[in-house]
């Protein structure tokens, strides 16, 4: 969904493509959900090993800054690249991504009854023919707490699935919100991309992305 850029009469500039880096189809669902179709989506392919001692604050915003600034760079035309990354954090330990049961039977262990972090980066940057563009960035804070979880409770979440590819191994979107009590924050970016401050960053681009 390209929004025509508003020039000066008698001008005549390409309209810059939106692309949405990103293989979550969670957070293509969060754009559409505000208005936004992505023209194109392209996944980032990069490395995402936490560095010695960096804080998941530093690591999300690296994350999405990297995914991006990559895409951004292999794209050819006019084009604003919207990205983001979701970390669970447990003070200052990086909870993983849970891609195995165990992983998140681990996650959902170390949770229990305990009051986490949330953060999400989400970061913009032109292409390089997008001369209009900014770079820009921001880091949202969730606050959130679970129950705690028997260990039948756990084996019921991890039943039902929905921890796969989930930072944390859980999904608020899903059974997991039935034993979350608290949240402080935004329930977009724990779900993997904050619509307030997304629409804040397209509203500050040159041209029309969104009311
Ligand atoms: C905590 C939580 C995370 N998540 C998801 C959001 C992210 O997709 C994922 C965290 O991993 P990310 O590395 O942020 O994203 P991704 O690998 O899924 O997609 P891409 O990098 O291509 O954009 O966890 C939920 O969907 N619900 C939740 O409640």
């Amino acid at each position: 969904m390209s929004t025509p850029t508003q020039e000066a009469p008698g001008t005549l500039e390409q309209a810059p493509l939106l692309v949405l880096a990103s293989a979550s189809a969670r957070r293509i669902d969060l754009l559409r959900q505000i208005g936004l179709t992505p023209d194109r989506i392209l996944p980032a392919d990069i490395d995402e090993t936490p560095k010695r001692n960096e804080t998941p604050r530093l690591y999300a915003q690296r994350m999405a800054a990297t995914k991006a600034n990559t895409v951004a760079l292999n794209t050819v035309e006019p084009a604003l690249i919207v990205a983001a990354d979701t970390v669970v954090a447990l003070g200052r330990r990086i909870l993983p991504k849970a891609e195995d049961r165990e992983t998140a039977r681990t996650c959902l262990t170390a949770l229990s009854g305990r009051r986490h972090t949330v953060l999400t980066a989400v970061a913009v940057a032109p292409s390089p023919a997008w001369t209009k563009g900014r770079p820009a960035a921001r880091l949202v804070e969730t606050a959130v707490a679970f129950s705690r979880l028997t260990e039948q409770q756990i084996t019921a979440l991890l039943d039902a699935g929905d921890w796969d590819g989930k930072a944390g191994g859980y999904a608020l979107q899903g059974h997991a919100a039935a034993f979350i009590r608290f949240l402080s924050g935004s329930a977009s970016a724990v779900i993997g991309l904050p619509l307030f401050e997304t629409a804040q960053l397209l509203r500050g681009q040159p041209g029309r992305w969104l009311a």
